[in-house]
């Protein structure tokens, strides 16, 4: 079958946001979360710490006791109790008294500081005070750390060990996330093997089918790597149903172009509809994307830098929809290494690598799996321009 009609990357971009996908949120066990992406701003319930709280092991004064120290003429403060972390305060320093207390125990009410042990001398029940302290000391003070009511977290966030850490320390024990997106992912072919099968004449090992599971991993979808297709349509029909039945998105690669054993198409059509077959850009000219029940399906190309560049302008913004994350697209501006020639009539994506400030073009061409992950990022060439010189200034949209 040959390419239904090639049509402008606007077109298929257009095709992709019409997709009626709402990201779907459900609570997940705290202790789950890492990875995940907050589907709600969360706010602090609690002040951290609770409570105003000792920060070193040593005596509770009221700190107006002791502003007469110095070394020549020492406070001298009776100690009428102690309390440790955990405790809640059962004594109350009265003028001239003091009570022993230990890191991250409550401050009693009646006292505003805590000197540290080292400063001070003990015999028996007296303490023997050299310094003033003053009101604060040794002590923090109840939701210094994080007020009640603060904004703690943004809705889109993605959560690490920092933002687990928050959460943990106001006591959340279950999280708002977006759920992640299941996405089916076949490779086809009837060349291509997995890492630790025989790699027989006329066989490459998968590369696609790795490289884009796990990207929707990264992304924060969950990536369902159904294995290979094999270039008949009862194995494809087979791959592809189950895809649709374990998952919301299916994504096959290779079989895209127009060739006699390129089944996707048809088969998509038979089951769903093909909106495009073949987009305007170089790589990734055979690119088909349909809809089975409402399940979006993407037929990406077979050559591996294609399939990744694909996956990067198509796949990639409707799962970060999906997962509830905003694009982060970065460019950087550079100075072309050396001169390239680029395909007439297709909007370019080069690869290039980045040195310094130069540009480096990767031009081993979408065959080969090293232009992609050689690259830093890519170069956009409008279909009308043709060359593009050495020291030509280039906008550098990065990877990643
Ligand atoms: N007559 C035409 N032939 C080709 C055209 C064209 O426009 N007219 N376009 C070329 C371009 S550009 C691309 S890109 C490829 C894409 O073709 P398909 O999407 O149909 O992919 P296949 O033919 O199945 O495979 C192409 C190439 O990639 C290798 N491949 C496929 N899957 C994997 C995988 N999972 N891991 C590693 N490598 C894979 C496959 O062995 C082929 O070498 O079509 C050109 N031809
Ligand atoms: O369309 Mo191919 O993907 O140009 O390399």
């Amino acid at each position: 079958m040959a390419f239904l009609k090639v049509v402008p990357l606007e077109k298929a971009i257009k095709v992709i946001e019409s997709f009626n996908f709402e990201p779907k949120v459900e609570r997940v066990p705290l202790g789950d979360a890492l990875g995940r992406v907050l589907a709600e701003d969360v706010v602090s319930p609690i002040d951290v710490p609770p409570f105003d709280r000792a920060t070193v092991d040593g005596y509770a004064v009221r700190a107006q006791d002791t502003f007469m120290a110095s070394e020549s003429q020492p406070v001298k403060l009776k100690i009428v109790g102690e309390i440790n972390a955990g405790d809640t305060p059962s004594v109350q320093p009265k003028e001239g008294e003091a009570v022993y207390i230990s890191t991250g125990a409550p401050l009693p009410e009646s006292a505003d500081a805590v000197i540290q042990f080292e400063d001070v001398e003990r015999e028996g029940d007296t303490v023997i005070i050299y310094k003033p302290a003053y009101p604060g000391l040794g002590v923090m003070k109840a939701g210094t750390d994080i007020p009640k009511g603060k904004l703690l977290l943004k809705r889109g966030t993605r959560l690490g060990f920092k933002e687990t850490a928050l959460l943990s320390a106001v006591g959340l024990s279950e999280v708002p996330v977006f759920r992640k997106p299941r996405v089916a992912v076949i490779s086809t072919g009837n060349e291509i093997v997995l890492p630790g099968e025989e790699l027989r004449p006329g066989k490459i090992y998968d590369i696609n089918g790795r490289a884009i599971t796990d990207a929707v991993r990264e992304l924060g979808g969950e990536g369902v790597f159904l294995g290979i297709a094999r270039d008949d349509r009862d194995s494809l029909k087979n791959l592809i149903l189950k895809g649709l039945e374990c998952c919301d998105i299916v994504l096959l690669s290779g079989g895209a172009s127009g060739g006699i054993r390129d089944l996707t198409s048809s088969i998509i059509e038979e089951l769903g509809r093909v909106y495009i077959h073949g987009i305007a850009i170089q790589p990734g000219k055979p690119t088909i994307i349909g809809e089975i029940n409402g399940k979006p399906i993407f037929g990406l190309p077979g050559y591996p830098t294609s399939c990744l560049t694909n996956f990067t302008l198509l796949v990639a913004p409707l799962l970060r929809k999906l997962i509830g994350r905003e694009a982060e697209i970065r460019k950087v501006k550079k100075r072309l290494a050396h001169k390239v020639f680029s395909v007439k009539g297709r909007r370019q994506f080069l690869p290039v690598r980045i040195e310094g400030e130069k540009a480096v073009p990767i031009l081993k061409g979408s065959g080969a799996v090293t232009s992609f992950v050689d690259a830093d990022g890519f170069i956009e060439v409008p279909e009308t321009v043709e060359i593009l010189e050495a020291g030509e200034e280039v906008e550098v949209t990065l990877f990643g």
